[in-house]
Formats: C-alpha cells, sequence, structure tokens
C-alpha cells in the first residue's frame, strides 16, 4: 500500500514575517493530496491537524496508522472527517460501509479501528479529502448529506464576494470533540472568500481549494492582519492558516473550497473581524 506523509512544524508571526515565496510554499502550501491509490498525509502541528486525500482507482485503500502517530490504529486517539469531492464511492468502517456521493460527509468518531476507502467506478472514481484531529471522546459515526448541512449566503456580487458557505461538521449538525468542516462555493462572478477577512487565536483552519478551472487559480492571503503574505495555489491544493493569521482568498475564476479547524473551542462565530480598509 502506498503511503506518504509528512510533518510540518509551527511557526510563529515573526519568523513568516521573513519568509520567502519558497519558503511560504514550503511551509503552509500542501500539493499532490489527491493521487491514485495513495493515502497522502500532512500532519500539521499547528492542533495537530492532519489534512489528507485518497484518490481509489485500482483497489481499496485503507487509513494506515502512520509513525508519528504511535498509534496502533489511525483512529485509537483521533476523530475524522471526510468529504467526497469525487464521484460515488464507500467507506467502510469496521465493516460497515456507507456510501458518499459527491459532496457528501462522514465523521467517523475515536475508535474505530479499520478504515477503508474505495469507490464504484475506477474510471470516475471518488476522491476523499480527509481532516483529523485529536479527540478524547468517542462520537457516533454520521453520514453528512447535502440535506443535512446548515447553509447561509454571505457577501453580494457588488462587492465580489457573494458566496454559499454550508456547514457539514459542526456541532450543530455531529457531536465532534474539536473538528469542523465545511464548503463554501463562490457565487459566478464573484472572487473573495472570507472578505472582510478574520482572525481565530483559539482555532488554527486549513483551506482545500478545488473546482478551479484549468489555467485559472486563487491567490490566498496570509498573515497577520497588518503584515500579509500571499500564495498562489491551483485546483486540489490545500493551505494551513496558522491561528494567528487571516486566511482569505481572490480566484481568477469562480472556485469552491473546503475550509477545515480545531483548537480551543466549537464555536464557530467566535472570529476577529478585520476591517478591510486596515489590512497591509
Ligand atoms: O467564505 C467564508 O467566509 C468562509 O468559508 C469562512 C470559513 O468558514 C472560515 O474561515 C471559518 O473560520
Ligand atoms: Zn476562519
Amino acid at each position: 500500500m502506498n503511503i506518504n506523509y509528512e510533518s510540518r512544524y509551527a511557526s510563529g508571526p515573526g519568523a513568516v514575517k521573513k519568509y520567502d515565496t519558497s519558503e511560504l510554499r514550503k511551509e503552509f502550501l500542501i500539493q499532490n493530496l489527491l493521487e491514485p491509490d495513495t493515502l497522502n498525509l500532512v500532519y500539521s502541528h499547528y492542533d495537530r491537524f492532519i489534512t489528507g486525500g485518497v484518490v481509489p482507482v485500482e483497489k481499496s485503500v485503507e487509513l494506515s496508522t502512520i509513525d508519528p502517530l504511535k498509534a496502533e490504529y489511525f483512529l485509537e486517539r483521533r476523530e475524522l472527517g471526510i468529504i467526497n469531492i469525487g464521484d460515488t464511492g464507500t467507506v467502510t468502517v469496521d465493516g460497515t460501509d456507507y456510501v458518499l456521493n459527491n459532496k457528501e460527509a462522514l465523521y467517523v468518531g475515536q475508535g474505530n479501528k479499520n478504515v477503508v476507502f474505495s469507490s464504484n467506478s475506477g474510471s470516475s472514481p471518488a476522491q476523499f479529502y480527509l481532516n483529523s484531529t485529536p479527540a478524547h471522546k468517542a462520537y457516533p459515526i454520521k453520514k453528512i448529506g447535502t440535506d443535512d448541512v446548515e447553509v447561509i449566503e454571505l457577501g453580494a456580487p457588488e462587492t465580489a464576494n457573494a458566496r454559499t458557505l454550508r456547514k457539514y461538521i459542526v456541532n450543530s449538525v455531529v457531536d465532534v470533540c474539536q473538528l469542523q468542516m465545511g464548503m463554501t462555493t463562490l457565487k459566478s462572478g464573484s472572487s473573495w472568500n472570507t472578505m472582510p477577512a478574520h482572525v481565530h487565536d483559539r482555532r488554527m483552519e486549513v483551506y482545500f481549494y478545488f473546482d478551479v478551472p484549468e489555467d485559472q487559480a486563487v491567490c490566498h492571503f496570509m498573515g497577520e492582519p497588518q503584515e500579509t503574505r500571499h500564495i498562489w495555489i491551483g485546483n486540489k491544493e490545500a493551505v494551513i492558516s496558522p491561528p494567528w493569521s487571516i486566511h482569505s482568498g481572490s480566484g481568477t475564476s469562480d472556485y469552491t473550497f473546503i475550509w477545515g479547524m480545531a483548537g480551543e473551542n466549537l464555536d464557530y462565530g467566535d472570529m476577529d473581524v478585520c476591517k478591510i480598509n486596515e489590512l497591509r
């Protein structure tokens, strides 16, 4: 079985201020997450948040444990959120099948030993995007279909930030220890996500951009509000946002992204919003 994993250590704002383009990309950008028959995982030391991807094509792929966890199995002390951005696939948890269609999600609580990903068709496979965080309690497995999510309309066409935000794995939809996940889709003609920008020093966050048309890109902004930097991001790439950093992007077209968070609280609305004209 193919597994790739890497660790990313946490950097403070003072260090990041001095990073050049390649250092910023090396520390925060996550590329090549979705590869055939491979489990790709990036372990961030911000809140020990794992970002991963699996695309089962020729065979099913197991969520194997990795050495940094020093655990007998992956979910021994962790919980997991899965969103399928591909065609229909199945997640089998300790022998029970959960079928996930496009844009459906599954929450898998701590203590489940065997998690296996498969696609209904190798020629149009499922593409499972994964987020995992440490957990202190075993909550039940729950599938979240597109009708189960909480939907919020945000922004306006006049400010180029009209978008639909869908909350999938939040504590009003599913019992969780600390993981939160959702999906935001830009309306055609709008380009800005998360503008006005915000920080939440109590939680880190990872954005995974997809449905970015070929030859287009998203310019993602990070850093302290008065000391911002940018990273150009392509389709199906993710970016780690430290708790002290803004996280906001502007695309050269419309696009969708999955946000995932972990940390001190489960309060989605706990954000310090930045004044747009004070960003630097
Ligand atoms: O477009 C948005 O605004 C978002 O999607 C914001 C994220 O949900 C977020 O950053 C939550 O803290
Ligand atoms: Zn945020």
